[in-house]
């Protein structure tokens, strides 16, 4: 049998990160990753004229140092999200063009949101990010839903309306799906809510040339035949000696492993002895949201010459977030867009046809006729995808964090946790998931 110094478990970003950083500490590394390619949540498509889209997670922003600096040193480029011009809102089949942060909105219900916005910001500086069960008042904030909260915290139906479409678009859930702890936690481990939301300033600030799956494979590239491809993880064995990693197609020893995968796929691996139940637990009770992402092509970003960003946000439609991802010379139009939470979990039953007639028929309510005519629309549902099951990422659910949370990335004896789950920072993001892959890795080299 092969021996090497770790074995890491799932070639996305987090298990790539920390592989790389073990090699260049001159440790002997083997990438098992389930699927024939890298990059994981993240993944290339192309439009029918040849221009790259992306399927899986696209944007990268400010105070998303690790990854930004990542990109940098793996000689790739960033390129700014389209963002000039008057976003559209629309509430009750009216629809607002707008340029300002009360998203179009009534006075009356913008200044709800600015108050409710302000009181999550001041609660979210409470948590403690590294560990948010030890927050002040963790329990009492742990013990509520964001939707609870949401209920008991405000009476305007608009406000809370807004929110409940905001929701699914940050975590591809719902908000009575989330502890409002959790909530909290990711405000802060993102840098803010206006952060999260915002294109300029904000996570959605810019996108990878060619692709943000290009810094898996970049990664790849360097870590050669150390990355080995239709290798699925089914057990892992640990004793005094070490590990034995079993993946369909062979077994490797080593002395410790990382498990880098989605928290409900490292829950479907075989670990022997068992886990402890704690951490078991946290692979049932970390599920990931639901998300179909639609990416539209046109012959040209006719909207702009409207003097629109593209940017839409509806409380009326299940396809309700859309944003400009033209191409940076914009030779093409291009919009991106999703069905998140519920109404991904009631889209996947329609047929595909059925799909393309929902988005592109809200497209043309948003945008008008000429959104009729896309030269393209490719889709990707992340549920369906047997290394994936489900999209962002996880999330935790009312009383987790109070009653797993310190098992979720404490090693259990040789066995090491990554993946964007586990990162107290960008939590659920591509930077997240590097941070987390450089922890894991710095785990294993503080044991020597
Ligand atoms: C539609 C969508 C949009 C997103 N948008 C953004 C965005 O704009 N910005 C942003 O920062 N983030 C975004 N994200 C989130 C981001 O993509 C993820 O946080 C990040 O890619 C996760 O990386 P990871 O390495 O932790 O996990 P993954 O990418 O899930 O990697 C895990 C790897 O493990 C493999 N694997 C699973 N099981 C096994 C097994 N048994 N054996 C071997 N290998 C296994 C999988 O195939 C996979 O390659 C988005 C995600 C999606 C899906």
């Amino acid at each position: 049998m092969n021996r090497v110094d770790v074995v890491v478990v799932g070639g996305g970003l987090a298990g790539l990160a920390a592989a790389r950083e073990l090699v260049a500490a001159g440790k002997d590394v083997v990438v098992l990753e389930a699927r024939n390619r890298v990059g994981g949540r993240t993944m290339g498509g192309v439009l029918s004229n040849g221009v790259p889209v992306e399927m899986g997670g696209q944007w990268v922003g400010p105070t998303q140092d690790v990854v930004l600096e990542l990109i940098e040193e793996l000689g790739l480029e960033t390129f700014p999200s389209y963002d000039d011009g008057d976003a559209l809102m629309f509430v009750d089949g009216q629809g607002v063009r707008h340029a300002s942060p009360t998203f179009g909105l009534p006075e009356r219900t913008a200044a709800e949101l600015a108050r409710l916005s302000g009181l999550m910001e001041e609660l979210a500086t409470t948590v403690s990010v590294e560990s948010p069960w030890t927050t002040k008042e963790a329990e009492e904030l742990d013990r509520q839903t964001l939707d609870g909260w949401l209920t008991s915290n405000t009476d305007n139906d608009l406000a809370r309306r807004f929110f409940r479409v905001l929701v699914p678009a940050l975590f591809s859930a719902e908000a009575p799906e989330l502890s409002f702890l959790h909530f909290l936690f990711y405000l802060k481990s993102g840098t803010s809510l206006e952060t999260l939301l915002n294109t300029t300033g904000g996570a959605q600030e810019s996108r990878v040339v060619g692709g943000t799956h290009r810094i898996s494979e970049q990664m790849a590239v360097e870590l050669g035949d150390r990355v080995r491809l239709e290798a699925v993880v089914r057990t892992i064995r640990q004793d005094v000696d070490g590990v034995t990693v079993e993946f369909e197609g062979g077994e490797i020893a080593c002395e410790r492993v990382v498990v880098a995968v989605p928290q409900t796929l490292a829950g479907r691996i075989r670990y022997v002895p068992p886990l402890p139940s704690a951490r078991d637990a946290v692979t049932q009770q970390m599920p990931a949201g639901s998300v179909i992402k639609f990416q539209v092509g046109y012959a040209r970003p006719f909207w702009r010459i409207e003097g629109l960003n593209g940017s839409v946000l509806s409380l009326d439609d299940a396809f309700n977030v859309v944003l400009d991802n033209s191409p940076e010379d914009g030779s093409c139009g291009v919009l991106v867009g999703f069905l998140e939470g519920r109404h991904a979990r009631v889209s996947v039953d329609l047929s595909p046809e059925e799909r393309r007639e929902l988005v592109v028929s809200a497209l043309v309510k948003f945008f008008g006729p000429e959104a009729a005519q896309p030269f393209d629309v490719v889709e990707q549902d992340w549920n369906n995808e047997e290394f994936t099951r489900g999209c962002y990422g996880g999330r935790l659910g009312a009383g987790v964090w109070t009653q797993y949370g310190e098992a979720l990335s404490a090693p259990v004896d040789r066995i090491h946790w990554a993946g964007a789950e586990t990162s107290t920072i960008w939590n659920g993001y591509m930077d997240g998931a590097v941070r987390s892959g450089r922890r894991a890795a710095s785990e294993i080299l503080t044991h020597g």
